[in-house]
């Protein structure tokens, strides 16, 4: 079965891209020959005549610097003819970094995006198994992690092209596919594994016998990104499972550079090959980058009016969320640009998303996305690249114009940014090596407004409503959650003309700005009622009741302005409200049997107010009276502990004495009954019950002495069983009467 799997992925060659997304875990062998008769593997050719020995761009020395062509490298026929005839001559990273890794160096190669990273990594994977003669019974052999599926699906069909004369193994481990357990049996004697972070660790965690101590390389694709903080748990993990001794390689257009993360893979000696760091430019230079100033409510008009404006054109678009772009992709498509549309992001199911991944490699078309599908993804020919989210930092903004661009190719990139977001143009042309980004007035006269048909596209449809609210709410909070607050502010977005533009009728409520708001209103409040008096206070108050009451209207805040009395007297002091506020909460997850106090006024104190320093007018704790409270506590909690303790003791006491003494009695019944054994069968049912009534009732007696006990208990038993005989008597006649 693997053979003729093996003779399809031969016939694959030829194969359309289309039908590659449908990765089944056998397909996935690569699996073709024997090695070469009169080959040696482990051999590596002389260099050429013309190379000359020295040293590259990294630290180390390599005979085989100055090779152009693949055909010069020290690699195998096999990988060669994998090659050919797609790659001829090598790009400058393959250049600088593959003598290098071919050496079984470190490498942390940085160079641009589509300058051909991937082979950098692929062919010395291939390679150093090929020359350990790497077997089915020698297991994994390299890993190569990527941060999104749809990188590893690219990188697994990279790694099939290549080495598809080779006879190794290869498996295709990403989440969202259904045959894991399929995958558990094989992925033991699999040699490369192209994996998420998520799956691999999946299989660490579940497979059994799964192991990799055999590893000799491990890669890193986009390695920043994979190293950092989204992924530290899955990482770390995974590299503690790892052998120290391997080869490993990490590359990415934006390298990392973090000491800290490179100590937590344990390289040693990593060249740092960073091809690209002497270059005018930080984005490829046949990328054209132009920004425009647009204002929130005014971006699905820009993005439309550019669509219908490119007709022609490969457009990737990218918006911040999910949300965002399933709702951009389902109003567009209702509008019928006149242009193919797609969307991708992170909760389609797998198959989904592969297949509109290998469509849009293939077909002219507009595909809005998240940041799925900004790094690593090499779709052919992407004329354009629009950002009408702004990116989270520079290295976001650099990922997502390489999509166009690539390799030799050309490509032009649009961002769209906010009034308040400008300050990001001023960082991107202020890094370097720079990034030659032109600011552009957009052409106003050209626009084409749809936030109506937008409207009517919300009545006609309810659903598009949910969407539009949905989108609404995940992009401001997508801005709320930007860790670069000199770019992104959320308290300076035009609100109702955003939630307007998306044609909705109402301003949705949006919880988490109107506490933004409340919070830091409330602390200029505070300074202004110190510094300036009551007045000014009262009518601060007052302009946050009703600004706040414009973004939303069931939010703490109408309750404000009843506080506000009609002569304008000094409300109650709004830190003290907020204060309550909190106070309510704390005791709403209150522990199980807590005391809750009130104050005169019936208002909840919270535990800790006793210890508040009072004196200092701002409520803070005093640190000696907390101190006392604990030091108390602690010995309340000593105290209750030892008689817990005692009580326990003597109840194990109690219940050991109890069991030894129904022991002694059983063993002592059994004596009696062995004694009479001699009797009459009708005696002996009459023994039998004196005997399991006499262990029922001997039980309460258990501070009889040996002997005496001995008479006591059964006088006592032969009481009881008449008395219980007669009420029982009793009990039966009063029934029939
Ligand atoms: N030596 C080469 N000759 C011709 N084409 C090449 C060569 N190396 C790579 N390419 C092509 O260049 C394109 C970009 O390559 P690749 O995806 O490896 O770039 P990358 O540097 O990894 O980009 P990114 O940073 O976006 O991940 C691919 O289509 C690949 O086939």
């Amino acid at each position: 079965m693997r053979r003729s799997k093996f003779k399809n992925s031969l016939s694959g060659k030829q194969r359309r891209l289309s039908e590659a997304h449908e990765i089944e875990l056998l397909d996935s062998w690569i699996e073709v020959m024997k090695p070469d008769s009169g080959t040696n593997p482990l051999s590596i050719p002389p260099p050429p005549p013309t190379a000359p020995v020295g040293r590259i761009l990294g630290g180390g020395f390599s005979p085989y610097a100055g090779c152009k062509l693949f055909r010069q490298l020290p690699i195998s026929q096999k990988t060669k003819d994998g090659l050919a005839p797609k790659y001829t001559e090598m790009s400058e990273i393959q250049r600088a970094s593959l003598p290098h890794s071919l050496c079984g160096r470190d490498i942390l190669g940085a160079a641009k995006t589509g300058s051909g990273k991937t082979l950098a990594f692929i062919i010395p994977v291939i390679e150093t198994l090929y020359r350990a003669r790497w077997g089915p019974e020698d297991g994994v052999g390299s890993i190569i992690i990527s941060p999104t599926k749809e990188l590893a699906g690219q990188l697994f069909e990279e790694l099939k092209t290549v080495g598809k004369h080779h006879s190794l193994s290869a498996g295709l481990l990403i989440g969202g596919r259904k045959d894991v357990d399929e995958e558990k049996q094989r992925v033991n004697s699999l040699n490369i594994l192209v994996c998420t972070p998520g799956r691999l660790l999946q299989h660490m965690d579940e497979t059994p016998n799964f192991e990799c101590s055999q590893l000799q390389v491990l890669v890193l694709d986009e390695a920043d990104r994979i190293l950092d903080a989204g992924f530290k748990m899955e990482v770390d993990a995974i590299i503690s499972q790892l052998p120290k001794q391997r080869q490993t390689l990490l590359f990415s257009a934006t390298q990392t550079k973090s000491v800290k993360d490179l100590a937590r893979l344990s390289l040693k000696d990593p060249e740092y090959i960073s091809v690209h760091a002497e270059s005018v430019t930080a984005t490829p230079e046949r990328l054209k980058q132009i920004a425009m100033i647009v204002p929130l409510d005014q971006k699905l008009n820009m993005l439309w009016s550019f669509i219908k404006a490119n007709l022609h054109s490969k457009i990737l678009v990218f918006l911040s969320s999910c949300k965002e772009v399933k709702f951009v992709y389902e109003a567009f498509k209702k509008l019928r640009p006149g242009i193919p549309l797609k969307c991708l992001h992170g909760r389609m199911k797998q198959n989904v998303r592969m297949a509109i991944y290998l469509e849009f490699c293939e077909k002219t078309s507009v595909l809005f996305s998240t940041d799925v599908a900004s790094r690593g993804l090499d779709f052919p020919g992407v004329d354009w690249v629009v950002q009408v989210d702004c990116p989270e930092d520079i290295p976001a903004y650099i990922h997502r114009v390489g999509r166009t661009a690539r390799f030799t190719s050309e490509g032009k990139s649009v961002l769209f940014l906010l009034p308040s977001e400008k300050e990001m143009f001023t960082k991107l042309q202020a890094v370097e090596p720079k990034i030659p980004i032109q600011l552009k007035k957009p052409k106003t006269e050209k626009l084409q407004p749809i936030s109506e048909l937008l409207s009517s596209l919300l009545v006609k449809y309810p659903d598009m409503q949910h969407l539009a609210k949905r989108a609404f709410v995940t992009y401001l909070k997508s801005i709320h959650l930007q860790r670069d607050r000199d770019v992104f502010d959320v308290s300076k977005l035009p609100i109702e003309e955003f939630a307007a533009s998306l044609g909705l009728p109402m301003t949705p409520k949006i919880r988490f700005i109107s506490q933004k708001q409340t919070k830091q209103k409330a602390s200029v409040e505070t300074i202004h009622e110190q510094e300036n008096g009551t007045k000014v206070v009262n009518r601060e108050m007052q302009s946050i009741d009703r600004s706040n009451m414009e973004i939303e209207d069931d939010v703490l805040l109408p309750k404000e302005t009843s506080l506000i009395d009609a002569e304008g007297n000094k409300p109650a002091d709004l830190s003290t409200r907020v204060l309550k506020k909190k106070k309510l909460k704390i005791n709403v997850h209150r522990p199980l049997g807590t005391r809750v106090k009130y104050d005169e006024e019936g208002n909840v104190i919270p535990p800790l107010a006793a210890l508040a320093d009072m004196d200092s007018g701002d409520g803070a704790l005093h640190p000696d009276k907390v101190k006392e409270r604990y030091a108390k506590l602690r010995e309340e909690m000593k105290e209750r502990d030892k008689e817990d303790k005692i009580l326990h003791r003597e109840r194990l006491r109690d219940r050991r004495t109890k069991e030894k003494i129904k022991r002694k009695r059983w063993r002592e019944g059994e004596e009696e009954v062995d004694k009479e054994d001699g009797g009459s069968e009708s005696d002996d049912t009459e023994k039998g019950k004196h005997k399991r009534s006499k262990i029922y009732f001997d039980s309460d007696n258990d501070d009889d002495e040996k002997k005496g006990k001995e008479n006591v208990g059964v006088s006592a038993d032969s009481v009881s069983i008449a008395e219980q005989e007669a009420l029982a008597l009793k009990l039966l006649s009063s029934m029939h009467s």
